[in-house]
């Protein structure tokens, strides 16, 4: 059993900020992680932003399986939101996106010279759960133009802005938002690629976890990736051969797991295995897709796992901070024999 510790005022505190700094912008970046870009997304994202024009940007693409990450961007072109992929680190797929951020904008602008004011730059602000790239993003952005346009005034403090092209101008202080925690694979998914920090959540189920998305999806990289010609099915079985392999072995020649365990984690992390996606929208459930003509459907969808939730946890959750419980729904194949996590909510640690 696995404790993801959590601690709700976070959410409200937030979710506050947020709608200060929502004010202050025309446009919304929303930025997920393209490798699971549902679990690194904010359940509170659509009714927060509402009506404001968003632009879904698939960070650290050069991480996710491209083929996937491609039918994400018409996943969430089908729901009506624009969306790129982009890698905050190398600045590619930016100009695009700001292009797009001008583009969505538009027709604001249009009503508003309408009306006699006169055209301004289109305002920004970048949005996302914590180590989704937020920072590298705007760092980005600044180091093209470095120049800032000074303050101007926000709704409880001074904003700064950074200015990127002539008119396109961002928040240099993004919005964080938390991920949704109720699943346990939500959690076994965000830890894998490290949204969560290690210290909250075991390594042995995350370790478990990956072997067997590698196992079910990208077969043969463990293989070749450690030289071993067959890896049992048994992901417990698998990190024993591959610890042994590896020769992380204790008094006894007994295998180190615990060393194997992180092993496997930081070489996932770090993208030894090659690109990888941890979501698929060919796993949603049907009805999730139905109405999407952009995106093809021709897995068919094996079984939708319950989630294994604190009894208390939903009800508590939305009532300290609004959020609606909710879950991805999806249980893609390989994720059955994944050890249960149990997720609570705690008044006393934070998760950063
Ligand atoms: N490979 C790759 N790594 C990235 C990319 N963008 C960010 N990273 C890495 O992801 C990690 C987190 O990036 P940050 O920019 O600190 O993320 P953040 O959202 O600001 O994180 P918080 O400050 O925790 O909210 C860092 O190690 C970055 O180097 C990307 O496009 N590709």
């Amino acid at each position: 059993m696995t404790t993801i510790q959590w601690f709700p005022g976070h959410m409200a505190k937030a979710r506050r900020e947020v709608t200060e700094k929502l004010k202050l912008v025309d446009i919304v970046m929303e930025l997920v992680d393209a490798r699971l870009p549902l679990s690194s997304r904010n359940p509170m994202m659509d009714e927060l932003v509402q009506h404001k024009p968003r632009l879904v940007l698939l960070n650290k693409a050069d991480l996710a399986d491209p083929r996937i990450t491609e039918l994400w961007v018409k996943y969430f072109r089908s729901k009506g939101l624009d969306a790129l992929p982009i890698n905050a680190i190398k600045g590619e797929g930016l100009p695009k996106a700001a292009a797009e951020a001008k583009r969505l904008f538009g027709p604001k602008m249009e009503a508003m010279m309408k009306k006699g004011i006169r055209p301004r730059a289109t305002r920004a602000m970048i949005l996302g759960i914590p180590n989704v790239g937020k920072s590298s993003l705007i760092n980005r952005m600044a180091k093209k133009t470095i120049a800032k346009t000074g303050d101007r005034p926000g709704v409880t403090q001074a904003q700064q802005w950074i200015k990127v092209g002539k008119d396109f101008e961002l928040l240099d202080t993004p919005g964080i938002l938390w991920p949704k925690f109720e699943d346990p694979q939500v959690g076994l998914r965000l830890a894998s690629t490290g949204a969560i920090k290690e210290e909250i959540l075991d390594t042995e189920p995350v370790a478990i976890y990956i072997v067997n998305l590698m196992n079910s999806r990208y077969k043969n990289v463990l293989e070749t990736r450690y030289n071993i010609e067959s890896l049992p099915e048994n992901p417990r079985e698998a990190i024993e051969v591959i610890g042994r392999k590896r020769g992380f072995l204790r008094h006894g020649n007994i295998v180190d797991l615990e060393a194997t365990w992180k092993l496997l984690i930081r070489e996932f992390r770090g993208g030894q295995y090659g690109r990888i996606s941890l979501e698929n929208p060919q796993d949603l459930p049907v009805e999730e897709v139905q109405a999407e003509p952009a995106v093809k459907v021709s897995a068919k969808v094996e079984q939708t796992t319950p989630v294994a939730q604190e009894a208390d946890l939903a009800g508590k959750e939305s009532a300290l901070a609004g959020v609606e419980s909710s879950s991805t729904d999806e249980t893609p194949a390989g994720e059955a024999a994944t050890p249960e996590v149990e997720v609570k909510l705690a008044e006393t640690t934070t998760v950063e």
